[in-house]
């Protein structure tokens, strides 16, 4: 076999399959003891995945007090600090188990400066460690400013983005560039699902994985941080991995919500709904069949590869994605794009009872609906658009780029800005 030039090589990398942490054998793995890095952690978004990661990590108890929550909701916050933590209902198979973790809350910068005196005074140290940014696309430009203001004079720290979408990554990076800040940059992609029961009280309701990522070293690498937050966020009940293929996944979690996320908002159903008829299972699969086939160009493009690359990389018994796209209508291909589609009802399943993110947002600012998810988010979320645009607007745009029909893609991302539009219209 031809031997592959550096850069090849490079790429190859790039597309290595996840690995736990641990697993690596070049890489130390801190023990429990050794986790002396990570001082305080800041989530900077109080919706569903930013109160369960902030609440499922305070949990542990060596982070009590140390995990701050940015949030713009009033009610939230004042539901927080009223108990001093989230509860965290964790929806299982056998019943629902309730912990509490020990959160500090703060509704502005201002609020988050002072927690960093009180950490100061108390612990010795002030600054976070890790920041995640947990927003919807719609509160990204603000969180993106507020992470860099969080961050800034913290050395050797990381920020972990963890959203639904495309394009929020080059958003982050660009802010926290232009406010010089020193840090490294994660995404994260969390395949399970979480949703707001009230204020201060959020559901982990189908359970996933955060496959995470290095994005983009803004200063100083910090594997080991890395590889202690993986550890800590295991330890607090997210199952955490490190992994290299992260557009893969970006694309596979692209095509699961641009299915679950917009047939749920125009059905007015919870996600299990899209698995009681065939004929909404018949359309995943359409969406998913239009997302895969853009995945495939937008990979090959971002990769750089050419063909003999590609087929190199399945010598070398590599196979995901990227394989797929060589032989889109071979039995590859076709299985990759099943995978997508397989995906999409698996979360509908695991998360059958969540309303998806999307519909949480259309319902809440429909002003006189009987159909509000409730007034907690009704007052959080009233006046914002969707994530349409970063998700079917997304395979839309780069079908589009690519020489790709989406029909159904299309029609879906009309359809929902037709919801905005009218919701918008209707708000006082
Ligand atoms: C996994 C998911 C579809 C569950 O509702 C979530 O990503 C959402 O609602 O956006």
């Amino acid at each position: 076999m031809q031997r592959l030039s550096r850069c090849a090589w490079a790429r190859v990398a790039a597309s290595l399959p996840c690995r736990h942490a641990g697993e690596s054998r070049s890489m130390h793995v801190p023990s429990m003891r050794e986790i002396t890095s990570i001082e305080n952690i800041a989530v900077i978004g109080g919706g569903s995945i930013g109160s369960l990661l902030s609440g499922r990590i305070a949990a542990v108890s060596r982070m009590r007090d140390r995990v701050w929550l940015l949030t713009g909701s009033s009610e939230h916050a004042s539901a927080v600090k009223a108990v001093r933590g989230i509860v965290v209902k964790e929806e299982g198979t056998v019943g629902t188990k309730t912990m509490m973790g020990q959160v500090r809350v703060a509704e502005s910068l201002s609020e988050v400066e002072d927690l960093k005196r009180e950490s100061q005074s108390l612990y010795g140290f002030g600054k976070p460690s890790i920041v995640f940014i947990a927003v919807k696309q719609a509160g990204l430009r603000k969180a993106a400013e507020q992470a860099a203001r969080v961050l800034s004079g913290s050395h050797g720290s990381l920020c972990i983005a963890v959203m639904n979408g495309v394009g929020h990554m080059e958003v982050i990076h660009k802010a926290l560039r232009y406010h010089d800040v020193s840090t490294t940059l994660i995404q994260g992609i969390y395949s399970g699902g979480a949703y707001m029961m009230e204020p201060g009280v959020v559901a982990h309701a189908g359970r996933g994985t955060l496959d995470v990522c290095e994005y983009g070293s803004i200063d100083t690498v910090s594997s080991s941080l890395l590889e202690q937050a993986v550890q800590l966020l295991n330890d607090s009940g997210i199952p955490t991995q490190i992994c290299q293929d992260i557009l893969q996944r970006t694309w596979r979690k692209v095509c699961v919500n641009a299915s679950i996320n917009a047939l749920t908002t125009i059905l007015g159903e919870k996600n299990g709904f899209l698995l009681e008829n065939e004929e909404s299972c018949e359309l995943i699969r359409d969406i998913a069949k239009e997302g895969f086939q853009v995945a495939c160009a937008v990979l090959e493009r971002e990769k750089g590869a050419d063909s003999q690359e590609l087929r190199e990389f399945v010598e070398e018994g590599w196979v995901g994605l990227l394989v797929a796209c060589l032989w889109q209508n071979s039995d590859v291909g076709r299985a990759e794009q099943e995978t997508c589609a397989n995906l999409a009802m698996n979360v509908a399943r695991d998360t059958c009872k969540n309303t998806s993110s999307m519909l949480a947002d259309v319902w809440n600012f429909m002003p006189g609906s009987d159909r509000l998810y409730n007034s907690f988010s009704q007052q959080m979320l009233k006046g914002r658009i969707t994530e349409i645009e970063a998700i079917n607007g997304m395979i839309v745009n780069e079908g589009l780029k690519h020489g790709i029909a989406t029909p159904v893609n299309l029609t879906l991302l009309r359809l929902i800005r037709c919801m905005e539009k009218r919701n918008q219209q209707n708000s006082p």
